[in-house]
């Protein structure tokens, strides 16, 4: 069956890829982290790789750019193994929320102003508190770490260039973090965390990286391919709840719909997806629907999910 799959998922691929590619057009590239602004317009790639190490990649797979939000997961893992459930979750919560990724309305409209879930701003800058180390570099050097092992690439870094660019505009990410500090969510220093959280959105990646690390995911916390165990199972199972109910942002009930796998994306036009048990999934599609999500990227995965009967539900 598998076999079977991979062959139709190669002979298919360029087919979906090519209808896919038109719908960026529609879309816009994230221009309020400037750096950001200047990416391919109409670029859009996937890798896939499964647990047999079967790699299949279409489009502009090769190209590096910033993991963004989608690093949020796994600041969310390493916090749990760092702290555990209870310790994180006193910290934020387990909801969607309804509303765009760097709002600031429910940490005040709603008490104890503690944000709604880890994926959203609040939270994964709440959550980039929580990481363990004596200072930003330790806990950044740990994150990479952390998402090297995961990728199998130790070649992972920050891009320096669009960090500068954030950290010098960030400025409502600012207004987050101190009103997280008025409602004592946040303990130390602000612009320490947020330069963590700055540091690590700022992680350059390819497809073939997220296609991995989402292997890992899809295979319960332990790399097929090398047979190291990196995350424990509930931890994993926590993470892909949280993708499943808000990692395309409040486009995430639409997502499961259309696509129903478990999936994170980020601003720079990344989404990590994967099929549970099988395949981990990385695409790469910069131009932007009004939620945030890469335009043609979500088509994709759309094209992909009913063609091979990919929905969980
Ligand atoms: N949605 C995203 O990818 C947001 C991440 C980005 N670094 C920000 O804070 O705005």
């Amino acid at each position: 069956m598998t076999a079977v799959e991979i062959q139709q998922i190669r002979r298919k691929l360029p087919e979906w890829v090519a209808a896919s590619v038109p719908f960026a057009e529609g879309g816009k590239v994230a221009s309020y982290i400037p750096e950001l602004a200047g990416a391919p317009h109409d670029a859009l790639g996937i890798t896939l790789i499964n647990a047999d190490g079967d790699l299949i990649t279409e489009g502009s797979c090769g190209r590096r750019f910033t993991v963004q939000s989608i690093s949020k997961l796994f600041t969310l893992i390493l916090a749990l193994m760092d702290i555990g459930e209870d310790r994180v979750f006193e910290k934020v919560g387990m909801e969607p929320t309804g509303d765009n990724f760097n709002s600031v309305l429910k940490l005040e409209l709603v008490r104890p102003g503690i944000p709604f879930n880890p994926l959203i701003n609040a939270g994964a800058i709440t959550v980039s508190a929580l990481i363990r180390g004596s200072d930003p570099e330790e806990k950044t050097e740990r994150i990479l770490q952390f998402m090297r092992a995961l990728a199998n690439n130790d070649h992972l870094r920050v891009d320096l260039d669009v960090y500068r660019s954030e950290a010098d505009t960030g400025n409502l990410n600012r207004s987050i973090a101190y009103l997280l500090k008025q409602n004592k969510v946040l303990d130390g220093d602000v612009e320490e965390v947020l330069d963590v959280y700055f540091r690590h959105c700022s992680i350059a990646v390819d497809c073939a990286d997220l296609a991995r690390m989402g292997l890992v995911l899809a295979c319960n916390g332990t790399d097929p391919l090398t047979g190291k165990s990196l995350i424990p199972r509930r931890y994993v199972q926590i993470a892909k709840t949280f993708m499943t109910t808000c990692g395309m942002y409040n486009a995430s009930g639409e997502f499961a719909i259309q696509v129903g796998l478990p999936a994170k994306s980020g601003v720079s036009g990344g989404i990590l997806s994967l099929v549970p048990g099988r395949y981990g999934i990385g695409v790469y599609g910069p131009a932007l629907n009004n939620k945030g999500n890469s335009q043609a990227g979500v088509h994709l995965l759309e094209i992909m999910s009913r063609e091979l009967n990919w929905s969980m539900f």
